[in-house]
């Protein structure tokens, strides 16, 4: 039997819109074995009924059909402790954990370059699918396809706010203008680029400009009541950085050492019905046989 793992991530990193991305410590597990049919098994977050017409199995295939075989039916396990549809990225994990599964199983031959390639294309942007493969920040291109690890100071942690409900990527998607003012461009390239340098010299302290964006927050946070004021509300408490988590409707701050004063900031945002997370960064997909 083989076992996978896969982590959460964010994407974005608020200006980086579809470029950015960061892996969390909270892993999604998935396991397959050679079966007479295709079988799927759920459990952890939310609900995903067990049939075989899921990500996971559907990236499966495509990892097969990528190395010119066609899929063997599989049974595939997964506990997924990563919110559903919460911009924590569990879509790119489901369909990463998917096309690794189905490396090992091809004793991997498309290797973490093909595992990434499978799932880019699938979920169409490569922002959380990069951290989800290769661990830590990553900047990535889909075209051509491209990732880049970037520096990671010591002891950063996040504080995620996710709250009860959720809101769709695909919805999120579409409230976006299919234009931008030239002025809103200009602004987001800075600080993309800003995240990088700021990483590689440890200078904290421009992250929080670093993290502002034009580019699809302000759209997105007309759907995520009261999720502005949160990320004032942890700028004001000491964050590093606050931004929207991927598509949302979480929030996410970047904290090092004492986060406290920024978990508190963030309650009321996640709200009776949502749940506060501290995370640190995390790793890349792993596996191992069983
Ligand atoms: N482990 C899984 N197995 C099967 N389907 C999953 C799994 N994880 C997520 N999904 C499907 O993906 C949907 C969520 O994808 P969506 O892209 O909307 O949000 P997300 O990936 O959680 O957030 P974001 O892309 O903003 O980080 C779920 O509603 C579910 O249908
Ligand atoms: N870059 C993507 C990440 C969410 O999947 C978006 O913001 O829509």
């Amino acid at each position: 039997m083989e076992r996978v793992y896969v982590p959460a991530t964010l994407a974005n990193l608020g200006s980086g819109f579809d470029a950015l991305g960061v892996a969390l410590a909270l892993y999604l597990e998935a396991e397959a074995e050679p079966a007479e049919s295709d079988r799927f098994h759920y459990s952890g977050e939310g609900y995903v009924p067990d049939t075989p017409d899921n990500l996971v199995h559907e990236a499966f295939r495509a990892a097969f059909a990528r190395a010119g075989e066609a899929a063997p039916p599989v049974e595939i396990r997964l506990f997924n402790p990563i919110p559903l549809a919460r911009g924590l990225g569990s879509s790119a994990a489901a369909r990463v954990a998917g096309a690794a599964l189905a490396d090992r199983l091809l004793d991997g031959r498309l290797g973490r370059e093909g595992v990434f390639a499978v799932a880019t294309e699938l979920e169409g942007h490569p922002d959380n699918v990069a951290p989800a493969v290769f661990g830590g920040f990553q900047l990535a291109l889909a075209q051509p396809l491209t990732h880049v690890p970037l520096a990671q100071p010591d002891g950063l942690r996040f504080v995620v706010a996710v709250p009860g409900q959720p809101l769709a990527t695909a919805q999120a998607r579409a409230a976006l203008p299919a234009q931008v003012p030239h002025a809103d461009a200009r602004y987001n390239l800075a600080r993309a680029a800003l995240w990088a340098a700021a990483l590689a010299q440890g200078r904290l302290e421009l992250l929080a400009e670093a993290a502002r964006d034009r580019l699809h927050q302000p759209y997105r946070l007309e759907l995520m009541p009261g999720a502005a004021e949160a990320l004032e509300a942890a700028r004001a408490a000491g964050a590093l950085a606050a931004f929207v988590a991927g598509a949302g409707p979480s929030v996410a701050a970047l904290t090092d050492a004492a986060a406290s004063e920024v978990v508190r900031a963030l309650a009321d945002y996640a709200g009776p019905e949502g749940r506060l997370l501290t995370l640190s960064i995390g790793g890349g997909l792993t596996w191992k046989a069983t």
